[in-house]
């Protein structure tokens, strides 16, 4: 097999592993454990990341009462996640492959000691040949403070473990053209860095799904952004994982093609905080200017002309440029005191230093 490809993460929808009715279909999931088992034995590091424990959870149980969507979703994915790792714990089994289980949250992202911790947790199991299965921690996720779906996890997770591809399963053979009912339509089988996508993603999504195609297409530029190669393809398809890295010309899928300039760890995990910002960073002009050159430079307070929000040092703030637009995403080099008495002044030191800040 070739080895194009030694890290990879696969996210897995929720669509591509329910059936119609809701349940869980065992046979799908079995075909795509028997693929992973293979590409795994080739030698690839493998990190799933599964939907389903909503999907799954559904057909086990008839609530009493009705049941808002918040307790809903709590009770569904407590019995379905316990289902759906049993039923990956036994399919791997026979495959003689260990997997673990890593439930996770939003707020685990937001600050680089539990970033790092949950880096490190995965680093081992992967180091010790185990997979690791990763889903969303449903059942104490707070709404407000919840992942869009999986595709958010998925792009996360892949940028965290510095992944050489991101596989998203869907149900639909890649992004189309157009309505992917009309036939006219076809995939667009490659797309390069900056092509605007919006015209055709339609606001439709799967039955089982959350986020839909648009947060699927963002997360995947955003990715591929930081030189990860990002894969949308047909989970439902026989052989779909194995033939995307055995016969990638020959698939159907879209593929976002990768960023060549490197970004460091740091980086990407500053450019996935974004929604924990506690500030935004007015800057003028000039600095706009150089921000957007090729030059590798920091956030100094003469270019600063205002600040939103209060932050400590450390926090995540966004970079706002002169005409309102977001440029980027920084972590603080000082709190938000010591940068409005700065402000303006020269001979003063970095409010966002370089290495920490990440332009879009
Ligand atoms: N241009 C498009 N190309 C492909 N799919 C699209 C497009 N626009 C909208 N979609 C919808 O997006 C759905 C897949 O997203 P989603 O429901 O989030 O799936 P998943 O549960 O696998 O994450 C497809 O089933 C399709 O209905
Ligand atoms: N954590 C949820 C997945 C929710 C979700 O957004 O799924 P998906 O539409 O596949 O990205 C579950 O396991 O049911």
């Amino acid at each position: 097999m070739e080895q194009k490809f030694k890290r990879i993460a696969v996210k897995i929808g929720s669509n591509v592993l329910a059936r119609r009715d809701g349940t869980l279909d065992i046979t799908r999931m079995s075909a795509l454990v028997d693929q992973t088992a293979e590409l795994y034995k080739a030698g690839i590091e493998i990190i799933l990341i599964s939907s389903g424990a909503v999907a799954s959870g559904r057909s086990e149980i008839q609530p009493q009462k009705k049941l808002d969507s918040v307790d809903q979703r709590q009770l569904f994915s407590a019995v379905g996640q316990a289902k759906l790792i049993n039923r990956y714990y036994e399919l791997f089994r026979e495959h003689s492959i260990p997997v673990g289980q890593v439930l996770t949250t939003k707020e685990s992202f937001a600050t680089r000691r539990h970033y790092l911790n949950q880096k490190n947790c995965m680093t081992v199991m992967l180091e010790n040949g185990v997979i690791p299965i990763v889903n969303e921690n449903d059942t104490i996720s707070v709404s407000e403070l919840m992942f869009t779906d999986n595709d958010e996890l998925s792009g996360l997770i892949a940028s965290m473990m510095d992944a050489d591809a991101l596989i998203i399963l869907s149900n639909i053979d890649g992004i189309y053209n157009g309505a992917p009912t009309d036939p006219a339509s076809s995939v667009i089988r490659e797309i390069g860095q900056g092509k605007d996508l919006s015209a055709y993603i339609q606001a439709s999504k799967s039955s089982f799904g959350r986020g839909g195609m648009l947060t699927k297409t963002n997360i995947a530029r955003k990715v591929a952004d930081e030189g990860i190669t990002v894969i949308i393809a047909n989970g439902k398809r026989d052989h779909i994982l194995v033939d995307l890295l055995q016969h990638p010309d020959e698939t159907v899928c879209t593929r976002f093609l990768p960023s060549s300039e490197p970004v460091s760890s740091v980086k990407k995990w500053i450019a996935h905080s974004e929604g924990f910002a506690k500030g935004e960073i007015h800057i003028n002009a000039c600095a706009t200017d150089v921000l957007n050159s090729e030059k590798a430079v920091s956030i100094l307070p003469i270019g600063i002309t205002h600040i939103e929000g209060e932050f400590e040092k450390d926090d995540i703030v966004r970079i706002i440029d002169f005409q309102g637009k977001q440029v980027g995403v920084g972590k603080a080099n000082c709190d938000s005191r010591q940068t409005l008495e700065a402000m303006g002044k020269h001979g003063k030191k970095a409010v966002v230093h370089y290495d920490y800040l990440y332009i879009e």
